[in-house]
């Protein structure tokens, strides 16, 4: 028993639904008359190839003609007249030549026309024979009486809503889209006029000015650069072009692919890595399968074989850039610098490729990775622009390579480094603990500051900050404050907890003192300060603890850390009984 099919319905399922352009017919039709004409080639036949569509104006017809292998009646029996039946399948050596596979791309002309005559004389034997098919399913073969050329020639009258595709400047365009850089020489012919559709050489065939002059022209953009494609996996040769204007991560990509010197797709959005975002590719394969429809590419072992074979043709290429044209490759970043960025952090090829050009900010100023590990391995990252800032100054003068890490992809970018870089070694900052690295003072000095740390630690505990001391650089800096988001936060609580309802407070209250153990900011004093000096050696105690709350708000204030409402007053009194104390020095020596 056998299924019972509709015809009409596969018809119209085939041509109809498989195919995304009525204009496609143009394309099966080319790819019918090349593979024609490379079967009789194989034949051994000596001939001039020749493809030639001719337009009929008034009757709204078109005109097929190759000069290839033709059909014998049984062969029309056989493959023409039986769906999914093809001359070109069953052999698979014969399979990698033609474009052709599946048997179904001659339906695509019922989308266009009602009837399909095919008049056709086979190299094989003589006989010229014509093919009528109609979209129900039903066809007639008869003899002619009449000698054709060997070869086919397939007759094509528009439907009437489909006639603008049987317009010349259509057809020339559809042509040319298709097969442009097919070998065979196709023609186009309307009453005296006759056009040659293809002579330019394809791009992946040009050197590498001709191939910027080619996609200048077909994009209206100048690349800027041209990136040679090679699979010999996938028999692919090709170019990408580097785009010369940014591009969003979420675009779809549009490659131009052809299988076989036909175009396949010219939107194809996955025959190249998805990092390789800033190049468009242009690029013709032998051997990938396409989909029946003839606008993908079968997404087989092979598919991702080749995909990761051209990307690493980009790769190469940026990589020999890098060295051999670093202006070039810099440009290239800058143009597509922020979806690099946003990319090498998901990517780890294109992160090893881009990292060590990109640039950070760090405690030397701006610069690029290779530049900033070239100075130091050891290097310290912190989490968030104000965290930088509190800093910056002091690590440069202690020699230390801070990068901070508060932009966007920052910190993750940097965070990784040490997985290409293997040479260095990275370390979060915990910016509490930064001050520890400083060289600390020796014993004894250690116990003559001990009483005026005490001091300190008694009159800014209720300020979260305990104190410590240092010798460090700059000199000029008495004190360096620093704190974190959490000291922050807990600051911040206490002071809404005093002014808050009591409901508010009960909940501020839990969070300070059950979930966390309290932190704290950090006033490091620098012993290599004059005025630090003499406020720990001076007897007066009052004296220390102005010195101490004047150093305590001064730093919050050279630090752009906000000043709560306790410590503008602590401020304002200790300048007050300051300015009074200088001004009783200055009158009891006038006295
Ligand atoms: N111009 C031609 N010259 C010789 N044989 C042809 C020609 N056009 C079609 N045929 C024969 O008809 C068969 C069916 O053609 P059709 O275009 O429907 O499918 P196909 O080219 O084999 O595969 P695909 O569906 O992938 O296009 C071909 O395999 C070939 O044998």
């Amino acid at each position: 028993m056998n299924f019972q099919v509709n015809l009409q319905g596969v018809i119209d399922l085939l041509s109809n639904h498989l195919y995304s352009d009525p204009g496609v017919f143009i394309r099966e039709l080319l790819q019918n008359g090349v593979d024609a004409i490379t079967a009789r080639k194989r034949l051994g036949h000596s001939f001039e190839e020749k493809v030639k569509a001719e337009i009929f104006p008034s009757s709204h017809t078109l005109s097929f003609q190759d000069n290839g292998c033709g059909l014998t009646e049984s062969g029309i029996e056989q493959f023409l007249a039986r769906i999914g039946s093809t001359t070109k399948k069953d052999n698979l050596d014969a399979s990698d030549d033609f474009i052709g596979q599946f048997g179904v791309g001659l339906l695509s002309c019922f989308v266009v026309s009602d009837e399909i005559v095919l008049i056709t004389r086979s190299a094989l034997e003589g006989d010229s024979l014509e093919w009528r098919g109609k979209p129900d399913g039903t066809y007639q073969i008869k003899k002619l009486k009449k000698d054709v050329s060997v070869g086919t020639t397939v007759y094509l009258k528009a439907k009437p809503e489909y006639e603008e595709y049987f317009e010349f400047y259509r057809v020339r365009e559809l042509l040319q889209k298709f097969g442009e850089f097919l070998a065979a020489p196709i023609y186009l012919i309307e009453e005296k006029y006759e056009q040659r559709i293809n002579e330019s050489l394809p791009p992946w065939r040009m050197d590498k000015e001709a191939a910027m002059t080619y996609v200048e022209d077909a994009t209206y953009n100048k690349p800027l650069d041209i990136i040679p494609l090679r699979s010999i996996l996938g028999g692919v040769e090709g170019v990408a072009h580097i785009l010369p204007f940014a591009v969003s991560l979420q675009d779809e990509k549009k490659h131009k692919v052809y299988l076989k010197n036909m175009l396949l797709s010219d939107k194809m959005n996955n025959i190249l890595p998805p990092w390789a975002f800033f190049v468009n590719g242009i690029l013709n394969t032998d051997s990938l399968r396409p989909t029946a429809s003839r606008e993908a590419f079968q997404e087989n072992d092979l598919f991702f074989t080749v995909r990761d074979e051209l990307g690493e043709c980009i790769k190469s290429h940026l990589i020999g850039l890098a060295e051999q044209n670093p202006e070039l490759f810099k440009r290239i970043i800058l143009v597509h610098y922020a979806s690099i960025k946003a990319m090498a952090v998901e990517d780890e090829e294109l992160y090893a490729l881009f990292i060590r050009h990109l640039n950070f900010e760090t405690s030397y100023g701006t610069m690029d990775m290779a530049a900033i590990t070239s100075l130091h391995s050891s290097i310290l990252l912190t989490p968030t622009l104000d965290e930088f800032r509190q800093i910056s100054r002091v690590a440069k003068s202690q020699e230390l390579m801070v990068i901070n890490g508060g932009y966007v992809h920052d910190f993750e970018l940097v965070r990784k480094v040490a997985s290409v870089m293997e040479h260095v070694k990275l370390t979060v900052l915990d910016i509490l603990e930064f001050s520890n690295r400083f060289e600390p003072l020796g014993r004894e000095e250690q116990m003559d500051v001990q009483p005026f740390l005490e001091l300190s630690d008694r009159l800014l505990m209720k300020y979260q900050c305990q104190s410590l001391i240092r010798w460090f650089e700059p000199a000029d800096l008495p004190v360096l404050y620093n704190t974190n988001q959490e000291v922050n936060f807990f600051k911040l609580a206490e002071e809404s907890e005093k002014e808050a309802n009591a409901l508010f407070t009960d909940i501020v209250h839990v969070i300070r003192t059950e979930l966390y153990e309290k932190p704290y900011a950090r006033l490091c004093y620098n012993y290599n300060n004059q005025i630090v000096r003499k406020a720990i050696a001076s007897n007066d105690i009052r004296i220390q603890q102005v010195c101490i709350e004047l150093f305590y708000t001064q730093s919050l204030l050279m630090g752009n850390h906000p000043l709560g409402p306790e410590e503008l007053r602590l401020m304002n009194d200790s300048l007050l009984e300051f300015m009074n104390m200088g001004l009783d020095r200055a009158n009891g020596a006038d006295l």
